[in-house]
């Protein structure tokens, strides 16, 4: 019995999207679905009834983070990651590679890991596949990511190849450690750049594998737009059609719905809640920078198309005038509506694809939200 298994429920007729559901040890979640980020674990300003209440099934934790601080230890002993945050929905969490390269210099890619220096302290640090895997055991996350390399953009085809054939065996390293395959799912994670090649050999590779699901990395970092799209395009009809395939680090509305579009089921972004905390709202209409002076005697919603308990109760005035004095409270209101402005956009882009309409819906959505169309 594997911990993670996909219920394929139908497939869009006009485009390539796929309705189904995830069942995980915490529960079940429609796909396609989008995953807020609790990094420290937390989603930043949002409590654990909250993120219920707006029908947030899964949220993402971080390894390299949670490892820093407050350790992994100290989790395993609260009784894990749920038990310690308070959280009894699905959790997946990263495996640390992306924020190695993200957040630490000094880093020194061999076989065995990385080492590299701890961006808090400076002091040297070392993570491997086993470490990183270990970890997960430890958070005790109903999804677990296999430790990866996702290279920066661009980066030469020479490079990627060595890098992509390094995190296959990194995979392969992840599997042997994993602990408890009937508790914690494990997803291996498609890397390759921007080379059809290399996508199509690292797919093969973890497909081989057998893993329970795929993220496709190394994407949504810095290439433009049609290079993602092309990348999805090529890669997720190698990967079976049985499992979730998950696009790390994505995000915006626009890319959501391409997404979708293209196969993917499972999506994670920090953009609204980090463009939340400086008063960015995403509305029906496109961004809202709410701290405006125009919205001083505003008193109309967000958006008078949410039904978001903020747009309910709060108006554009308000919440204004607490972002402009920080007040903690603006910053919760904004971040509650941009949550529930993206899993409310993929109820919708369930809906589509169950009336088999997701094309149509993306027109009338891009139009609407005011995204130039290609
Ligand atoms: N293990 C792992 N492997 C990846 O290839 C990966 C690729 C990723 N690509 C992103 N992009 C995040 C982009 N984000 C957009 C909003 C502002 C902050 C950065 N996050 C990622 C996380 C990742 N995690
Ligand atoms: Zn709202």
């Amino acid at each position: 019995m594997t911990a993670i298994t996909y219920e394929h429920i139908k497939t869009c007729q006009q485009t390539g999207a796929r309705l189904g559901k995830v069942h995980t040890p915490h529960g079940s979640f429609d796909t396609p679905a989008f995953m807020p980020v609790g990094t420290l674990a937390t989603v930043k300003t949002m409590s654990p009834e909250e993120l219920q209440e707006m029908n947030a099934n899964i949220i993402l934790s971080n390894t390299y983070h949670l490892w820093l601080r407050p350790g992994e230890d100290i989790i395993e002993e609260a009784g894990g990651l749920h038990r310690f945050m308070n959280w009894d929905g699905a959790i997946l969490t990263d495996s640390g590679g992306f924020q190695v390269f993200s957040l630490s210099d000094m880093r020194d890619i061999k076989e065995e890991g990385v080492h590299f220096r701890n961006h808090l302290s400076g002091e040297k640090l070392f993570l491997s596949p086993e470490k990183a895997m270990s970890i997960q055991n430890s958070l005790g996350s109903d999804i677990m990511m296999a430790f990866d390399e996702c290279p920066p953009y661009p980066a030469s085809h020479d490079y990627m190849k060595a890098s992509v054939e390094r995190t296959s065996r990194w995979a392969e390293r992840c599997l042997k450690a994993h602990e408890r395959p009937s508790e914690q799912g494990l997803f291996g994670i498609v890397q390759g750049g921007e080379y059809d090649d290399l996508r199509k050999q690292s797919a093969k590779d973890l497909v081989s594998l057998d893993f329970p699901g795929y993220a496709i990395g190394g994407l949504s970092v810095g290439e433009p737009k049609d290079i993602m799209n092309r990348m999805l395009e090529f890669t997720t009809p190698i990967l079976p059609a049985d499992k979730p395939r998950y696009l790390m680090g994505v995000g915006s509305p626009d890319s959501l719905v391409d997404g979708a579009i293209r196969g993917i089921d499972m999506f994670d972004c920090v953009l609204p809640t980090r463009i939340a905390r400086n008063g960015t709202c995403m509305t029906s209409g496109g961004r809202l920078v709410v701290r405006n002076a125009k919205y001083a005697r505003d008193f109309s919603p967000i958006d008078e198309n949410c039904d978001c308990h903020v747009c309910k109760n709060y108006t554009r005035a308000y919440i204004r005038h607490l972002v402009k004095c920080n007040e903690t409270f603006g910053f919760r209101l904004t971040t509650y509506h941009n949550l529930y402005f993206l899993i409310e956009l993929m109820k919708q882009v369930r809906t589509a694809i169950s009336e088999d309409r997701l094309g149509d819906f993306k027109e009338a959505f891009f139009e609407q939200y005011g995204f130039n169309q290609e």
